[in-house]
């Protein structure tokens, strides 16, 4: 892959020569973790350009910026491209995550979009447009081209393994490719994605880990998990094939001498695959250990009622939100050693790793913590003290608007 416009020295739309030095490797100027008595500020506009369809890890780290980002001096607003439970959210925040625009695209090549992001830019003068997905680098790098502003892309996730849906990320792949030419910067949500980026082609000045983040929600805990007692497993995600809810359903049949339910926290992608996760669960025979939620606002909520969190991921993974609303939460997490998810979660200490797509290897795991094996308050209190030292929301928006600040040469 060849990021053109990320090479150091070509600036193709002629904007300010991009970044020579990767911002973590920048003097750190102040408290890492978003603290300290003088907030750092950037006095700049951003517009973000988003899908906007869900509301999922993506659609969190951007209302986190949303509402964290004024405090940097940055004020950032959304343009949807596919309206719908985000864009809504937004609209019912009474402006606190910014402003929300809709420029719905009718298909994936309505490039109409980008035009309305150009009167966008040039009716609120936004400095910078920041897209988020493989569509929206799409419209950004076209809208910034006609606004003449620079824009950034942040990598969630993998395009090329986004799905199982191999057209669908061959082609998203070769749409991000394509639109990244004229791109200032990435932003990644783990090494393992900025090594990725790399290992295509980005040079690696141009390329800067942020970490996903998120506030402390600790709540008042209901229970303390004990050694043959109920242990309450949560998994909260947008469900869908790659999160590998199989495997936590077969992992749950193999544990059948210890008592421990299942929370399915979130909902399903489609009818079609919850449809097939409902017929697994029969032919298991654990339909009496499931316990359906479906879609919540109130997560901090459902952690609340959770012994741990399994999120057993089989590919594809950035840096997952639910991984991190766990710590926060104080909750041990038990997930799979799929791309970022172990810069967050060392195997025995905030939580356990199992290996993907292995229901043997995920029991063995659950069955060492819920055995006593690892002291449940010690994993509990390690994961609340790393969120709070390296995932908060404000240390998330600081280091962001540092990349802000090197694109826009202020
Ligand atoms: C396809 C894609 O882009 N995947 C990426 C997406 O995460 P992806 O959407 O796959 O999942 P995450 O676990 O990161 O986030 C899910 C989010 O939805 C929320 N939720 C879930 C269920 C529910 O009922 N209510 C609710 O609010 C969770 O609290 C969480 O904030 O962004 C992450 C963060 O950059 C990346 O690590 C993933 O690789
Ligand atoms: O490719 P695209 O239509 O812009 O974006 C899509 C998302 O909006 C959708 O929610 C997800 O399920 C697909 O995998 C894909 O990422």
């Amino acid at each position: 892959m060849n990021f053109n416009a990320l090479n150091p020295t070509s600036s193709s739309l002629g904007f300010p020569t991009p970044i020579v030095m990767p911002v973590s490797q920048s003097p750190d100027p102040g408290d890492e973790r978003g603290g300290g008595e003088a907030a750092e500020r950037l006095e700049a506009r951003v517009l973000h350009i988003v899908n906007g369809e869900h509301f999922s890890g993506a659609e969190r780290v951007q209302s986190h910026l949303g509402r964290c980002l004024p405090e940097f001096g940055v004020t950032a607003d959304f343009a949807s491209v596919k309206p719908g439970k985000f864009h809504q959210m937004i609209g019912e925040q009474d402006g606190q995550w910014g402003r929300g625009f809709d420029v719905g695209m009718k298909n994936r090549f309505d490039l109409r979009a980008a035009v309305r992001v150009r009167d966008l830019v040039r009716e609120n003068k936004y400095d910078l447009l920041h897209a988020h997905t493989p569509r929206t680098a799409m419209i950004a790098a076209i809208a910034a081209s006609l606004a003449r502003v620079p824009w950034i892309y942040h990598v969630h996730s993998p395009a090329a393994r986004d799905s199982e849906k191999r057209f669908s990320n061959e082609l998203n792949a070769w749409i991000e490719k394509q639109s990244l030419r004229t791109c200032q910067h990435l932003i990644t949500v783990s090494e393992s994605l900025r090594l990725d980026c790399i290992r295509r082609g980005c040079h690696e000045d141009n390329v800067s880990v942020v970490h996903n983040g998120v506030p402390a929600i600790r709540p008042p805990r209901e229970t303390v998990p004990i050694v043959g007692g109920r242990w309450v497993l949560g998994m909260v995600a947008l469900m869908r094939p790659r999160k590998g809810l199989e495997i936590v359903l077969e992992a749950l049949a193999k544990l059948q001498d210890h008592d421990i339910v299942l929370r399915c926290i979130g909902p399903f992608e489609t009818e079609a695959y919850e449809a097939e996760i409902n017929q697994r669960i029969d032919e298991l025979g654990i339909g009496d250990r499931i316990q359906r939620v479906g879609f919540t606002r109130d997560v901090p909520a459902e952690l609340a009622k959770l012994s741990a969190m399994v999120l057993p991921s089989l590919f594809g993974e950035g840096l997952p939100m639910v991984v991190l609303e766990a710590m926060a939460a104080g909750l041990p997490v038990i997930a799979t050693r799929v791309e970022g998810t172990p810069e967050a979660v060392t195997d025995g200490v905030e939580g356990l790793l199992a290996e993907p797509r292995d229901p043997e290897s995920l029991a063995d795991k659950i069955r060492q913590l819920v055995t006593g094996q690892y002291d449940w308050t010690e994993m509990a209190e390690a994961a609340f003290e790393r969120h709070g030292r390296d995932f908060s929301d404000r240390a998330m928006a600081k280091r962001t608007m540092r990349v802000y600040r090197k694109v826009l040469d202020r």
